[in-house]
């Protein structure tokens, strides 16, 4: 079998306040896999995704992207080693009054650093590209569109496209359907599910639906208390591991 794409071992984060945030996590995610995080508000999940997109620097651990040490890297090797992940978010945070493919096009720009992108001047020559990152979130036909007039579940697909014009081998989404309608949350979850399985892209993704973890996940990590509890098939969790993660731990239980 071939590596994971990404390799997480023995993390571990204090914030300055001394909160321990993060003990002991480790985790893989295999190219062509969706792996969705569950577990309750204030457990670790997105100071873990921080941590494995090179956002947040660890206390303890590693963090492995397609071999690099991700930990180990600081400044410009750290800002090229970044470019491999995708991030999604809760908002898409599109810039409202530009076009959707201008927005796409932003994604881009980290490939291309010189004078013109620092004018805040979009590369051109990538514009067929960011076309191609629209069609595979469905919204070919929205390009010159202004990105204030979509829907929200729209808008979060081009943030997943804008994503894509990174080139990335893995996306890392947390809570990407937090604002969105049933209908919406169940195609966007469809999306990540597709560029996983047919376009072999890793995603990693934080989620507050268990039912939508057990329809689209390949694997549900379940995490309490800045640990991971669990790390199984959707066939093999069980209600009661899903509910486990959501029951206060007893206080003397959490960890400093
Ligand atoms: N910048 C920070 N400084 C200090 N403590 C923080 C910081 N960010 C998060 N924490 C604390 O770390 C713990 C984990 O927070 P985190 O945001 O990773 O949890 P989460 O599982 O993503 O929660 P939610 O589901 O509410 O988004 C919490 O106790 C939180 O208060």
């Amino acid at each position: 079998m071939s590596k994971p794409l990404i390799e997480v071992s023995g993390l571990a984060m204090r914030y300055p306040t001394g909160r321990m945030a993060l003990t002991d996590t480790s985790l893989t995610l295999n190219a062509g896999e969706l792996v969705v995080i569950l577990g309750a508000n204030g457990c670790g999940k997105s100071t873990l995704l921080r941590c494995v997109a090179g956002i947040l620097q660890p206390t303890a651990g590693q963090v492995h992207v397609a071999g690099e040490p991700m930990t180990a890297l600081a400044g410009r090797p750290l800002a090229e080693a970044r470019m491999a992940l995708g991030m999604v978010f809760q908002n898409a945070n599109l810039v409202k009054r530009r076009s959707v493919i201008a927005n796409v096009l932003t994604g881009t720009l980290g490939r291309h650093r010189n004078w013109k992108t620092a004018l805040g001047l979009l590369p051109k020559a990538e514009r067929p590209f960011a076309q191609r990152c629209l069609e595979e979130v469905g919204l070919g036909s929205f390009a010159e569109q202004r990105a204030g007039t979509l829907s929200g579940g729209q808008a979060q697909r081009v943030s997943v496209a804008r994503a894509l014009a990174q080139r990335p081998l893995a996306l890392l989404a947390d809570e990407p359907v937090a604002s969105l309608d049933p209908e919406a949350s169940e195609e966007l979850m469809g999306l990540l599910r597709r560029l996983a399985h047919e376009d072999g892209l890793g995603v990693l993704c934080v989620l507050h639906q268990p039912d939508l973890a057990r329809r689209h996940a390949d694997r549900i990590l379940g995490m309490k208390g800045g640990r991971v509890q669990f790390d199984q098939k959707p066939a093999d969790v069980q209600e009661v591991d899903v509910s486990s993660l959501y029951t206060k731990p007893a206080p003397e239980a959490l960890p400093a």
